[in-house]
């Protein structure tokens, strides 16, 4: 199997040379094959949100190194190198229905394809797709978001980043504050 994510030697420091500084990740290293699915388990603030955000260098290691396909991110890696990169990674963050915002379903599953210069067909076709992945009625996409449930909420969330259609996809606790019906109905998609 191709290597796909690999760390080596990753620290990461929160406000280093502060008083408050703290050491969430010590000298991480692991490999996460193509393919694979992979759930990372630890108390709360043993620092698995720091570890999902090294993958699409939302945050960069202190020291050491992340690779991702081909691309490496260190403390050195710019900003400006990394927009096509994170179009591959997904990122799934906690509560992800607290950053919806568009008018409508459709609208908002639309925007990352179209922030990225799909053309508005494309971008609706790639829209569409996603929210059948994640099970949403054709009859909800013209609603606001804010009138669905909690679990339509999260998957319409997901759908944003599925329609990106990424190679890899982090989830940072996806289920989180859901009941077991939606806990049941993220985790079959997950799977799917
Ligand atoms: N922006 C930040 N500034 C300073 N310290 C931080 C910051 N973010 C996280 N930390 C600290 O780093 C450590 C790891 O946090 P992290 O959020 O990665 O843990 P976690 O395992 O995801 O926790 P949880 O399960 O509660 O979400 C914790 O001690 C946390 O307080």
């Amino acid at each position: 199997m191709d290597k796909e994510i690999s760390f080596s030697n990753v620290n990461h420091v929160y406000e280093p040379d502060s008083p408050l500084a703290k050491l969430a990740l010590d000298n991480v290293n692991l490999t996460i094959n193509r393919g694979s699915f992979t759930a990372i388990i630890g108390h709360t603030g043993s620092g698995k949100s720091t570890l999902a955000q090294h993958i699409n260098a939302l945050i960069k290691p202190t020291s050491g190194s992340i690779q991702v396909g081909a691309y490496e991110i260190t403390n050195h890696t710019t900003n400006k190198n990394l927009k096509r990169f994170r179009q591959h990674v997904g990122m799934v963050f906690q509560f992800p229905e607290k950053q919806l915002f568009a008018e409508t379903v459709i609208k908002d599953v639309m925007f990352g394809p179209q922030n990225y210069g799909q053309t508005p067909a494309d971008a609706q076709q790639a829209a569409i797709a996603a929210l059948k992945l994640v099970n949403i009625d054709e009859e909800l996409f013209e609603k606001s978001p804010f009138d669905l449930s909690g679990g339509q909420m999260r998957r319409v969330a997901i759908a944003g980043v599925l329609a990106m259609n990424p190679e890899i996809l982090i989830l940072d606790e996806p289920t989180a504050g859901l009941d077991p019906e939606g806990h049941r109905e993220i985790m079959t998609l997950v799977k799917n």
